[in-house]
């Protein structure tokens, strides 16, 4: 496994981003105490900002877990957004729908349960994708989605440094698809595509071809 970024600097940064609100701070200790993988809060400033200046009127979630990135789109759009929120798992959905109930969030959030390449194809005219599933369908699931996302979308996958798996050439299912999706975002005609080096790997493509 190799570092992505040194903690000296993920603390250094990390200390200039005090968070003061409450609900994503109960979502961060729930995720600390159970273990579960959440984008950080560095990376859920990375797609509040990007989602203020994309100001998506749709998006589309793969991968929500129980809210946390979902909470900071959704913190981030407009009074005319909304953010699907999809999960193979009811229990994690319905912790979501909790956490949302709780803000002023919720009318901005649509809650799916179940896998997320089929529930995901209901959507036309996706202007922000998030992928955050099991890391050997990530190239499934931009291929399956591709045809839904309007012109000039923005696609958004964590864990795009898979540890730093890719990097090192690993052979396991997760490590090779990662290294799949990524070498088809950077191939590909249809998208402008680079990776931000935060935390594990925060893929950016931008679409250029219409829908
Ligand atoms: C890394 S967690 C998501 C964390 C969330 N994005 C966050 O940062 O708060 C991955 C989630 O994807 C879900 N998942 C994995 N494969 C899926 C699929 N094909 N369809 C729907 N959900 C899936 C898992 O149940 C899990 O809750």
């Amino acid at each position: 496994m190799i570092e992505i970024t040194d903690p000296r600097i993920d603390k250094y940064i990390m200390g200039l981003a005090p968070e003061s609100d409450s609900l994503l701070l109960e979502m961060e200790k729930k995720a600390k105490a159970s273990g579960f993988p959440i984008v950080d809060p560095l990376v859920g400033r990375l797609l509040y900002l990007l989602t203020r200046l994309k100001q998506p009127a749709l998006i589309v979630e793969m991968g929500s877990g129980f809210g946390y990135s979902a909470y900071w789109f959704a913190k981030a759009l407009s009074i005319r957004g909304k953010i699907v929120l999809i999960d193979k798992e009811e229990a994690h959905i319905s912790h979501a729908r909790k956490v949302f109930s709780d803000s002023d969030l919720f009318d901005r959030a649509e809650f799916r349960v179940g896998d997320a390449l089929q529930v995901a194809r209901e959507y036309q005219g996706i202007d922000l994708l998030f992928i955050d599933i099991d890391k050997h369908q990530y190239l499934d699931a931009v291929m399956a989605i591709a045809p839904m996302l309007a012109k000039n979308a923005l696609v958004i996958a964590d864990n795009s440094l898979w540890h730093g798996n890719v990097a090192e050439g690993m052979t396991d299912r997760d490590t090779v698809g990662i290294d799949k999706f990524n070498r088809h975002m950077f191939s590909s005609n249809d998208f402008f595509t680079s990776i931000v080096p935060l935390r594990d790997g925060v893929l950016l493509a931008y679409k250029l071809t219409e829908s």
